[in-house]
């Protein structure tokens, strides 16, 4: 059994690097966790907007995840960008062939630009294969309307999909508010299917948030890798992305992305 904690992202792949297996290995590195991946897709992009998306064939991502588990296993994973369920379905099998615990599951559907990363017609197998795994499920308010069906405007809307997605069969549910109403604050919610816990930071008025929601559900896989409990991996998770917002690098003419090392340096 390896000392090294590790980590698996199994997401697509963002040429611009602020989002997706990029941004997930970056926050690994920067919370002490060797990262490891599995490619779903190939994604041409760049902070102005994703310019082409190429899913790999399903036996390349089922083969990319056997190779991890045939040799050095993984302490958690996350999963981002599946874009299929076809692909949903292999990964499905293949987390539960290897009984791996600490499954994060980010629900990627759009890229903040707008451009689908999720096929519509894969919500449903995300919902019946992937969420009884999940340890964690990070959506976002829009990536939770979709998975209930409901209207998420206040916090009690919160609440109620946070009990929906937990009776779903996720232990853990985080719904996060970066796409709130709330000025002055950002306000994410946990479920444990007994009591709510508020996660609240400043909102940071910035553009340069591409990124955000995978580069959270990382630092929440990293520190679940490392043996922590769940509200505590999303404090940390939670510190991690302010102080990534916080301390803005400026690349690109629009969306630009996070600062990964800034938790670790103490800019924070
Ligand atoms: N402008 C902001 N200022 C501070 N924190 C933010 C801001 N936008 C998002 N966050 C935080 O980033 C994380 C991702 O949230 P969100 O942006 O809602 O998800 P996604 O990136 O998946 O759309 C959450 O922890 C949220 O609180
Ligand atoms: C390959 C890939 N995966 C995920 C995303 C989503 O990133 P973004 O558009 O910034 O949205 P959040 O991660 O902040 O929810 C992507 N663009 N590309």
């Amino acid at each position: 059994m390896d000392k090294t904690v590790k980590a698996l992202t199994i997401a697509g792949s963002d040429s611009g690097g602020g989002a997706g297996i990029q941004a997930d290995i970056k926050t690994f590195q920067e919370l002490g966790v060797f990262g490891m991946s599995a490619i779903t897709a190939i994604t041409a992009q760049n902070t102005l907007g994703v310019q082409g998306v190429y899913p790999l064939p399903v036996e390349a991502v089922r083969q990319q995840i056997q190779s991890i588990g045939q040799d050095m296993g993984t302490d958690a994973l996350k999963t981002g960008m599946l874009f299929s369920s076809e692909i949903i379905q292999v990964v499905a099998e293949q987390i539960e062939h290897f009984k791996w615990q600490n499954v994060v599951i980010d629900p990627v559907m759009i890229a903040k630009g707008g451009a689908p990363l999720l096929q519509e017609q894969a919500v449903a197998a995300l919902k019946k294969y992937l969420l009884p795994l999940a340890t964690v499920i990070t959506p976002n308010i829009p990536e939770a309307e979709v998975l209930t069906g409901l209207t998420i405007k206040t916090p009690e809307d919160r609440k109620e999909a946070a009990r929906y997605l937990w009776n779903l069969g996720a232990a853990h549910v985080v719904i996060k508010g970066g796409h709130g109403a709330e000025d002055a604050e950002v306000v994410d919610l946990l479920y444990d299917g007994r009591e709510f816990t508020e996660y609240k930071s400043r909102r940071i008025n910035t553009p340069n948030t591409h990124g955000t929601g995978c580069t959270f559900a990382a630092a929440v896989t990293a520190e679940l890798a490392k043996g922590r409990g769940v509200k505590e991996a999303v404090q940390v998770a939670k510190a991690f992305i302010q102080a990534a917002i916080e301390n803005q690098i400026e690349i690109g003419q629009g969306h630009g992305p996070t600062n990964h090392w800034a938790y670790q340096r103490g800019l924070g």
